[in-house]
C-alpha cells in the first residue's frame, strides 16, 4: 500500500492502531506520528514495536508546527487527542491539509458536524470509535462518515483500518452505543480479570499467581469466542448440571449482574452524548 498516514496524537488509542497498523506490514517509512510532549516522543519508538523506529515522530512541545508538519501531503489524518483538544488540534493543522486528505478522528463524544467545521467545509471527515485490541489486530472499529467523503475515501477508511480489526458502518447516532459496548468494552473485560485476580488472592493465591490465572482464562476465554462468537454456547459448555461453575454463574445471576452491566454501558452511552453536546459547533 502507497497510503501516507499520519497520527496526531499517539498515546494508547492511536498508538495501539499505527501499532496493529505496522504489525499488519504496512510500510514505517510511509507513517508519521505526533505527541505532545518530548519524553512521549522518545518512548513512542519502543511502544510503536515493529518498524517503530523508521516512523517519523514529531512532537508539539519541540516544534509549534508539529502536527502542521506531519499532516502536510498525507493521505489519511488519524486524530487520537482527548476530546477536549479535539476541535482546536484540527483547526490548527487544517490549512496544512491537501483538499483530498482524510480526517478520521478516533475520539469520543466529538461529532462529525463539528470535526467538518474545524476542518474545513468540503473536508473529507469520519468519526470511528475503534478500541485497544487494534495493537494485536483483533480491534473493532465504528465508522460514520461526513457528507463530502467520497466512496473512493470510505474504501481508503476501511482498507487502512482493516488492517487492525473489523470494521463496522454505522449511523453517527448510534455512536454513544457503539462506545458503550466496543469502545470501552475491552476495559470491562479487563476489570473482571482484574476482580478475579483479587478474588483468588482471597481464596489462597499470592498476586502473581492469581494474576496469572485469571489473565490466562479471560485471554483464552477471549480466544475462543475469536473462533466461535457465541457467548451463550461457550458458558453453558463450561457449566456441568449441578456442578462447580452453576454456583457461580447462579451467585452472580443472583446479584444483579445483567442490571448491572445495563446500568454500566448506560452511564457510559450517556456520558458519551453528553459529550457531543459538549462539543458541539
Ligand atoms: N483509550 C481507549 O481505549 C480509546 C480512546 N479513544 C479516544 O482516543 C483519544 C485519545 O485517547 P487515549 O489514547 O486514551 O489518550 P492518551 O492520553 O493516551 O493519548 C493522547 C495523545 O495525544 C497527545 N497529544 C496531546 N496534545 C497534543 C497535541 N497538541 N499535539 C499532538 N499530540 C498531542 C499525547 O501526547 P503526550 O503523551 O505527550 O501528552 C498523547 O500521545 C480520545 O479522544 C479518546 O476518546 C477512543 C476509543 C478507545
Ligand atoms: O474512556 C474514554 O473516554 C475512551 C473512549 C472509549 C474508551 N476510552
Amino acid at each position: 500500500m502507497t497510503t501516507q498516514v499520519a497520527f496526531v496524537g499517539t498515546g494508547s488509542m492511536n498508538g495501539a492502531i499505527a501499532s496493529g497498523l505496522l504489525a499488519s506490514g504496512f510500510d514505517p517509512e510511509k507513517v508519521r506520528a505526533t505527541v505532545r510532549s518530548a519524553a512521549s516522543a522518545e518512548k513512542l519508538v519502543d511502544k510503536l514495536g515493529d518498524g517503530g523506529e523508521k516512523v517519523k515522530i514529531f512532537s508539539a512541545e519541540s516544534s509549534a508546527t508539529a502536527n502542521r508538519d506531519a499532516v502536510s501531503g498525507v493521505d489519511a489524518v488519524l486524530v487520537g487527542v482527548k476530546p477536549y483538544d479535539v476541535l482546536e488540534v484540527v483547526r490548527d493543522f487544517a490549512d496544512s491539509l491537501d483538499s483530498q486528505t482524510l480526517v478520521i478522528s478516533v475520539a469520543a463524544g466529538v461529532p462529525l458536524d463539528s470535526l467538518q467545521k474545524a476542518a474545513g467545509e468540503n473536508q473529507p471527515v469520519i468519526r470511528c470509535m475503534p478500541n485497544t485490541p487494534s495493537r494485536v489486530g483483533k480491534g473493532v472499529l465504528a465508522i460514520s462518515s461526513g457528507s463530502t467523503v467520497t466512496e473512493e475515501q470510505k474504501e481508503l477508511a476501511e482498507s487502512l483500518l482493516s488492517a487492525v480489526g473489523e470494521v463496522v458502518q454505522v449511523e453517527e447516532e448510534q455512536m454513544d452505543a457503539v462506545t458503550a459496548v466496543s469502545g470501552s468494552g475491552p476495559a470491562y473485560a479487563f476489570l473482571l480479570a482484574e476482580t478475579m485476580a483479587k478474588a483468588g488472592v482471597e481464596l489462597g493465591f499470592d498476586r502473581e499467581t492469581a494474576t496469572k490465572l485469571a489473565a490466562a482464562t479471560v485471554a483464552g476465554a477471549g480466544a475462543l469466542l475469536d473462533s466461535d462468537p457465541n457467548p451463550e454456547d461457550l458458558r453453558k459448555a463450561v457449566t456441568s448440571p449441578g456442578g462447580t461453575t452453576e454456583q457461580a454463574i447462579k451467585t452472580y445471576q443472583e446479584g444483579g449482574l445483567e442490571e448491572l452491566t445495563l446500568k454500566a454501558m448506560r452511564a457510559c452511552a450517556e456520558k458519551s452524548a453528553q459529550m457531543s453536546k459538549e462539543y458541539a459547533e
